[in-house]
This record gives structure tokens, sequence and C-alpha cells, in this order.
């Protein structure tokens, strides 16, 4: 039975994840698998994928994930104090856009990517939420590779809202969920499979 739900709400991309103060729909098969593993391939070889930089107690780490950040010119991008200036769009990474611009009905100029290894690889708590995003526009996840489980987190009574993403499925979060929830990207010791992950996001210019 509750297996029974939980695939109903994994693949109704009519249903709003979130109980309150933010909307988030889940698409799984965007990308049938032959394709999913072959813009998988290609992502991983086409882009500069460099180590993230955070600062964490006031010390700069460096990740083991990697990241690529695309954008159309002009939109560079500041998250945990260091700038980022875009590569650009390649052929494959357009396809993408399009895709993701479908769902929601809205534009995207930037998408930054994330790279897991493995299953020791994730992303902390955070929301995406920087000075430089239109506060009103949707963000758009795209994954590729293993299956990796997201969870959000309500910044004031830390009800929780977790998922599988799955690869060429596409997570939609659309405002104010960014004001309200954190989300994170969960460390597993059971997948070991790397996994691709494309966040498109609009940059106000
Ligand atoms: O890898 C994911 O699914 C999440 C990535 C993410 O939250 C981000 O890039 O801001
Ligand atoms: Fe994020």
């Amino acid at each position: 039975m509750q297996t029974e739900l939980f695939k109903q709400i994994q693949t109704d991309p009519k249903i709003n994840l979130l109980p309150k103060d933010g909307v988030a729909h889940y698409f799984q098969g965007i990308f049938d698998d032959v394709t999913s593993d072959l813009l998988y391939q290609s992502l991983l070889s086409s882009l500069d994928w460099q180590p993230d930089q955070l600062w964490m107690f006031g010390k700069k780490v460096v990740t083991q994930r990697k990241v690529a950040w695309i954008g159309d010119s002009g939109c560079s991008y500041t998250y945990s104090g260091i700038k980022k200036e875009p590569q650009a769009w390649t052929p494959e990474l357009l396809d993408i856009k399009s895709k993701a611009e479908e769902l929601v009905q809205w534009k995207f100029n930037s998408c930054l990517l994330n790279l897991y290894h493995n299953g020791n690889e994730g992303m902390g708590w955070h929301s995406d939420d920087e000075i430089e995003l239109n506060q009103e526009a949707p963000i758009v996840s795209i994954s590729f590779g293993a299956t990796r489980k997201f969870a959000f987190r309500h910044k004031r009574d830390r009800t929780r809202v977790s998922l599988f993403l799955v690869s060429g499925s596409a997570l939609a979060m659309h405002a104010p969920t960014q004001e309200f929830w954190q989300h994170s990207l969960l460390k597993t010791k059971l997948s070991i499979a790397p996994r691709i992950n494309l966040t498109f996001r609009a940059i106000q210019l």
C-alpha cells in the first residue's frame, strides 16, 4: 500500500510534493534510458569539470564533487563567496534546456551542473536563493546516471519530504519554494555509480 502510494507520488507530475509554502513537481522519463546514457557520456566528456570550492567554518574546502557552470555571456554567478564565469552552451545542453523550458514555460539563461562520482558525494542543506537569481522563476533539475535520494526540509518546522531522482527525470521547484525550504542530495553507502545533475536557473541580468 505504501509502495503504491510512493510510486504514484513519484510518477504523477501533477502532484505537488510539498505540503505547504512551495510547489515542486517530479517528472519521470523526460529522457528515455538510451538518450539519458548518451547525454550523460557527452556531458562528462565535453565540459570542463572543476572541483567546487566553498567556505566551511571559515576555511576554504575543495569538494570531491565536480561542477560546471554554463550560461549566456554576462551570467556570472557568486555562491559561497566564489564568483564564477560561465562556459558556453553546447548543442546537447541547449536541447536539454529546451526540455526544461517546455516543462515549466519559462526561459533559462544558465545552468549549474554537478558530477557526483559515487554515493559518498552529495550536497548539503541549502536553498537556491542567491541574489542573482530571479526569485519568481522556477528551477528545473534534471538527472542522468545513478538514482539518488533528494530531500526537502522546511526552514521553520523541519518537515521533511524526500524522493528518489532517477536517470532522465526532472524536478521543477517553483516560487516560493526556495524561500521556505532547503534541499539536499543525500549521501548513501548503497549507490556507487556516478550521476550528473543539471539545475536550470534564470539569472537577472
Ligand atoms: O544534485 C541534485 O539533485 C541537487 C543539486 C542542487 O541542489 C543544486 O545544484 O543546487
Ligand atoms: Fe540546490
